[in-house]
């Protein structure tokens, strides 16, 4: 069995812990599981365990009816549910059809404890004074290793390490596990699945097809700060200064420097008053206090700042009620990022927060990538322009301002070349121009298999353009390749295609050539309220409105027909439902993936 065939029909991640016994995976699990919890996920757990385990004890009913001849004994309570099977098998029991037992619905992952040799992607427990064998030599699936002090990793060893006495850290890397799995279908599909076989290639195929292809801008600018709004760092963003740059007072109050002499009641002479924005040159003494203001830098001498509501102050000297604490409101210089540290890294897309981290760092022309230059042109006799009346039999381009839209809004530089008449020497003198002046070439039409398609031809003799088929709806016809050095991608002519074959293909290859790292498509689960229809086979992506339900839990409908030509299924929706190859149809109360609008629509 293969990875892809044992989590096809998996909604959440599964991660498998593989350890010899006495590593202390159990009591690591005891750790990890609150950990896990206050960060808000939701563990599943899954155990091995030796073949004649019991979990109720003799005398209690549940045991009794079993060992009466109960095949199944569910029990519960207004607290828990216990379903007890009498299932013997040979060998190992089935882990598929264990997890399928899990109800995902619930939860945001499955950790898996044993079942070691099984093709799942694990992290690796090891202990040096176990005396056992590293398992990541011989399992490609391991996914990271936790080890004490003592293991001496091999030099050539290449996963992440953590820590094995570190629960926050494994909590990290599992929390990053779950942010950056995704459903097998849109995994890279296994061999028997191939282009060569099924004819088609899977969204995941294409996509890492496409991105093979690109290659990131290579030159930089350093435009004025407020111009930096959705351009891509291009070097680490390294902080010249602390931030906050002096220790200062996070409230209003008096700093002191607190000794053993303190108790309540003590009186302190107030030698100053500190605003924000100023300083007090002296140091302060033992026994004195400064009145000082949120913000303002701590004198030196003192360590703890008292805030306003807890002291009095009378005739020049303060006192304080209740246990002081050294330290407290006390803001550290460089406390949120030191000086030489980066604050942010190279290929971050800068938005409205990173433009104000920036700025507070004094980076007022940070060094980013060049846009990219992205030319766009409609193709077809029967599109017209809006800007002029609609003749008889045609219909008006739409095409051509969704992707200006969405161009626009990923921050490219847009050449629009209007509408291309459809003969074969309007085409290559339109590609040629517009491969000269741009790094990418986008046109929507003529990719399919009618007749009239002279972009077909003009494409033939001027690049290595390839005709694919996808296996999704909308969106199956794409034509992608190059025209001398320029990426070309034709995506098909009906306009909710262009939207959904340019979020899945054309944003990921742009935001690589950006040069943007790290970028990985919102995917976020939510409960179906109604049908949806799919064909197995293909990727189906629905046109989906969210919402929070009663329960407080994120659910989807859709936005009613789905016609591929129908742009108004896409002004309607939020985001678009994402049903994978295996599934026929989706039930109301069934788990759905969403991509959520948000980013560039
Ligand atoms: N025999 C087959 N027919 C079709 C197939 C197929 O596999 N076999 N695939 C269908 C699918 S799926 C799609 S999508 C379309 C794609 O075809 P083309 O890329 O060749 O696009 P056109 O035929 O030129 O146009 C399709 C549709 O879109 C309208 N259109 C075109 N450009 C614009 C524009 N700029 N603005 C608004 N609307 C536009 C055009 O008028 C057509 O109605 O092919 C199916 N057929
Ligand atoms: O790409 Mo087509 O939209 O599947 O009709």
């Amino acid at each position: 069995m293969t990875l892809n065939e044992l989590l096809a029909d998996c909604r959440v991640p599964v991660l498998g812990l593989c350890a010899y016994s006495g590593t202390g995976k159990t009591t690591l699990l005891r750790k990890l599981l609150p950990t896990l919890n206050e960060r808000g996920l939701k563990i599943a757990v899954l155990k091995h365990a030796h073949c004649n385990f019991e979990v109720d004890k003799p005398g209690k009913d549940s045991y009794e009816l079993r060992k009466s001849g109960a095949d199944q004994m569910l029990i519960a309570s207004s607290k828990r549910r216990a379903l007890m099977m009498e299932r013997p098998v040979e060998g190992d029991p089935d882990l598929k059809e264990l997890l399928a037992m899990v109800d995902q619905s619930r939860v945001d992952m499955i950790l898996v404890e044993g079942f070691k040799k099984m093709p799942l992607p694990k992290l690796e427990l090891h202990r040096a004074e176990v005396g056992k064998p590293f398992v990541f030599t011989d399992d490609p699936l391991i996914q990271a290793v936790a080890c004490d002090d003592a293991t001496e990793l091999p030099a050539d060893f290449a996963l992440p390490k953590l820590d094995i006495n570190d629960v926050d850290a494994i909590a990290d890397f599992v929390a990053q596990f779950i942010a950056r799995w995704q459903p097998v279908a849109l995994q890279p599909l296994g061999p028997s699945c191939d282009s060569t076989e099924r004819k088609q290639l899977s969204v995941k195929q294409g996509l890492d097809r496409i991105l093979a292809m690109v290659t990131p801008v290579a030159d930089r600018e350093q435009p004025p700060l407020k111009h930096c709004v959705n351009r891509v760092l291009a070097d680490d963003a390294i902080s010249p200064i602390n931030v906050p740059q002096h220790t200062n007072s996070a409230m209003d109050g008096y700093a002191i420097a607190l000794d053993e002499a303190h108790q309540s009641g003590r009186r302190y002479p107030v030698v100053a008053e500190i605003f924000a924005g100023y300083a007090y040159d002296g140091t302060l003494q033992p026994g004195e206090a400064v009145k000082i203001m949120t913000g303002a830098p701590i004198p030196a001498g003192a360590d703890t700042v008292i805030m306003r509501e807890l002291a009095q102050e009378h005739d020049g000297q303060v006192q304080f009620e209740g246990p002081l604490e050294r330290g407290q409101n006390v803001r550290p210089a460089g406390e949120d990022i030191a000086q030489g540290q980066s604050a942010l890294g190279a290929g971050q897309r800068i938005g409205a927060a990173e433009l104000g981290l920036l700025a507070s760092l004094g980076l007022a022309q940070p060094s980013v990538w060049r846009r990219p230059k992205v030319a766009i042109f409609s193709t077809g006799d029967e599109v017209c322009s809006p800007e002029q009346a609609l003749q008889p039999n045609c219909i008006f381009d739409s095409n051509r301002y969704t992707l200006h839209g969405m161009l626009t809004k990923l921050g490219v530089e847009v050449l629009d070349l209007g509408i291309i008449e459809d003969n074969e020497a309007a085409m290559i003198t339109a590609l040629e121009s517009a491969a000269e002046q741009a790094d990418m070439v986008l046109t929507s039409g003529g990719v399919s298999v009618g007749d009239a398609d002279f972009i077909k031809d003009a494409l033939a003799k001027l690049g290595r353009i390839d005709f694919w088929k996808i296996a999704q709806r909308p969106g199956r016809p794409l034509a992608f390749g190059t025209l001398n050095e320029t990426l070309f991608f034709g995506l098909p002519g009906n306009p909710v295609a262009v939207m959904v074959s340019f979020l899945q293909f054309v944003q990921p290859a742009l935001r690589k050539m950006a040069g943007e790292q790290q970028w990985q498509p919102q995917m976020m689960r939510a409960i179906a309220t109604e049908p949806m229809r799919s064909r197995v086979g293909r990727t189906e992506f629905h046109r989906g409105i969210m919402q929070l339900g009663a329960g407080g839990q994120l659910e989807v409908k859709t936005t009613g027909q789905q016609g591929s030509g129908m742009l108004g299924s896409m002004v309607k929706a939020n985001c678009l439902v994402v049903i994978e190859e295996p599934l026929e149809q989706v039930q109301p109360g069934d788990p759905v993936w969403v991509q959520p609008f948000s980013d560039l629509l």
